[in-house]
């Protein structure tokens, strides 16, 4: 008798390098990173000076630690709608060579080595905020918001601007005023981030039956949303230097970048240009915010 499939050969198991490059793409890397980075900002805004390594670090570790493990999370629990997205058909690859399984060993590994390292070298407050933030987003938004409302990516916003608390109290003390500042800012960026990508690929959404607003409300709705949270999003990022927490240059930077970001929305929302253009602006606004405001309080005397 002919062994079973004798003439087919075994699928071959994945090798350990394309299991580990399935697992990176799952954590969601540069969002990750850029999650740390908010964190590092808040962590210097409240120190008003170069944050101490031996603080800097830890949090930097505990976010992408505990980042990477909800992104993993959030790609496992959305693995049967993010199969109808064609925006993520190498994220859905990356599941099946990785297994539901192991991510979320792997993730589990990451939460406990995130949520130690904070525990360990920040204190309490920190950890809680991590978890907080972690809780928040797999759970509250995963599993309800993301699926239920056309708000998600307002209220999802909370969970996304926690590693701000996280970075602002690792110094030690409560978060303050700036700190607080900047969790608006993350509060008020996030959902025009978003409503850009949902309306680029709004036909994914539509098949993944997600409730985002260009769906659930119109294009015309979401481009006005767009706009208007841009510019409060800029006017925002002036409290800092009213407040004392950042120089006047840095005020006239976030002005300019800000402009900047509001005008590349509308001449992509004008469909001048392509919406993933505006979305991409989006990330590189936010990153050179967060580089201002550090290079500000670091290296410009006051
Ligand atoms: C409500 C919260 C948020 C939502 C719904 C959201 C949504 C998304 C989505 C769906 C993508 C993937 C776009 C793609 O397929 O390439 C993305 C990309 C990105 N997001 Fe967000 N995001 C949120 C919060 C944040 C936060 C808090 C940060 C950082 C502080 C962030 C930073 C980024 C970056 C850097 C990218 C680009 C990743 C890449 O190029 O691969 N996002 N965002
Ligand atoms: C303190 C702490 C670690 C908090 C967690 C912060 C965190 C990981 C926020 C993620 C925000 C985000 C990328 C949402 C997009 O998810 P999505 O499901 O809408 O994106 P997708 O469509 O690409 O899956």
């Amino acid at each position: 008798m002919i062994g079973r499939g004798a003439g087919v050969a075994a699928a071959k198991p994945p090798a350990a390098t394309e299991i580990c490059r399935a697992l990176y793409r799952l954590a969601k890397p540069r969002i990750v990173a850029a999650i740390a980075l908010s964190g590092a900002t808040a962590l210097t805004v409240a120190a008003q000076r170069p944050p101490h390594f031996s603080k800097l670090l830890p949090c930097l570790l505990a976010l992408l630690c505990t980042g990477a493990a909800s992104a993993m999370i959030n790609c496992v629990v959305e693995a049967d709608r993010d199969l109808k997205m064609g925006r993520l058909a190498q994220r859905n690859e990356a599941l099946a060579v990785a297994g539901p399984r192991l991510i979320l060993g792997v993730a589990a590994a990451l939460l406990t080595a995130g949520v130690a390292i904070a525990a360990g070298f920040l204190g309490p407050a920190p950890t809680l905020l991590l978890c907080g933030g972690v809780f928040g987003y797999t759970v509250c938004y995963t599993l309800f918001l993301k699926p239920q409302t056309p708000w998600a990516a307002v209220l999802g916003g909370l969970p996304g601007a926690f590693p701000v608390l996280v970075g602002g109290s690792a110094s030690g003390n409560p978060p303050g005023l700036g700190v607080l500042i900047l969790f608006l800012i993350l509060m008020l960026w996030q959902p025009p981030h978003f409503w850009l990508l949902a309306l680029s690929h709004r036909n994914d959404y539509h098949a993944a039956l997600l409730p985002v607003l260009p769906i659930a409300r119109s294009i015309d709705a979401t481009r006005r949303a767009i706009l208007t949270w841009v510019a409060l999003l800029t006017g925002a990022t002036l409290l800092l230097p009213a407040t004392g927490y950042a120089s006047a240059c840095y005020g006239t930077m976030a002005l300019v970048a800000g402009a900047s970001f509001w005008g590349c929305c509308y001449w992509s929302l004008l469909g001048k240009g392509p919406l993933r253009f505006a979305f991409r602006c989006s990330v590189m606004y936010l990153l050179i915010l967060f580089a201002a405001i550090i290079v500000d309080i670091c290296f410009i005397p006051r």
